[in-house]
């Protein structure tokens, strides 16, 4: 299904993620990249995977499906995969206005009643702390990098310079500087009708860190704290998150 051109991504902060890698195609081969249709793996009808053999190179697919889900055929073809990891905190502030804000998928009545489904792993693509299990094993793989919304968010041009050499794109302090100032939230959200239609400023909501504290009462905090400790205590995933530093209050 996949050629070894496929650059995969997963998670939160995936419109984010995309629009990084169109700008580098862009500033590396001067052409404009073209989805040929949505490019989220899971998303569509099953004929899609026999269109997708067709799409131009290089194919570019994001998906939200754990490790072990993923269609053997991406390993087989040494498909570079980018992960983003976002923060649960702030995942799940963000996918609760998503599903509240966007008009036509189904919506929760408060923030508790989504706290306690998110904590469940009874939302939309399970559980993030299953998905994070999954991954955590798989961080350091060959051809797998990871990659910190909340690192991006506090350095653009750094985050973006390391995207690219992932990707061997060789690209000048100039090319990143231009991409890294059409890629802030700012840039992206006032463009958001023109790139993703009506529901483009839902998916370009606030972009910030630390949302949370406007939503965790200290009872959810703790226990997602507690959660956190009992799935992530001691692993590569843990120390990459700088948990303490950003998501304690
Ligand atoms: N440029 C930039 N900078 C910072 N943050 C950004 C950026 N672009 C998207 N975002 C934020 O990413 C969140 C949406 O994630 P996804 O694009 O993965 O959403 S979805 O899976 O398609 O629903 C959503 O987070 P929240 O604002 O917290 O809801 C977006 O605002």
């Amino acid at each position: 299904m996949v050629t070894s051109e496929e650059e995969q991504l997963t998670n939160l902060g995936s419109n984010w993620i995309l629009h990084i890698i169109n700008e580098l195609i862009f500033a590396d081969s001067k052409k404009k990249y073209e989805y040929p249709e949505f490019p989220v793996l899971e998303c569509g009808d099953p004929e899609k995977y026999q269109r997708m053999k067709q799409f131009p190179s290089p194919r570019i697919l994001a998906t939200h499906l754990h490790y072990d889900k993923l269609p053997a055929s991406i390993f087989k073809q040494k498909a570079k995969i980018l992960v983003i990891f976002r923060n649960p905190k702030d995942t799940a502030v963000s996918f609760f206005h998503f599903h509240n804000d966007v008009p036509n998928i189904p919506s929760y009545s408060s923030w508790d009643e989504f706290f306690r489904q998110f904590m469940k792993g009874q939302v939309s693509w399970g559980s993030y702390f299953d998905f994070a299990i999954n991954w955590n094993k798989h961080l350091e793989d060959e051809n797998v990098k990871f990659i910190l919304y909340e690192d991006l968010k506090e350095n653009l041009a750094a985050g973006i310079k390391q995207i690219a050499e992932f990707f061997g794109f060789s690209l000048t302090g100039e090319q990143i500087q231009t991409i890294s100032a059409q890629s802030t939230f700012q840039a992206m959200r006032a463009k958001s009708q023109e790139t993703h239609g009506a529901v483009g400023p839902f998916l370009f909501r606030k972009g910030e860190v630390g949302d949370w504290k406007n939503l965790f009462s200290e009872t959810q905090n703790q226990e997602m704290d507690e959660k956190f400790k009992e799935c992530l205590a001691g692993t590569s995933l843990q120390a990459k998150f700088k948990y303490e530093s950003y998501f304690q209050a």
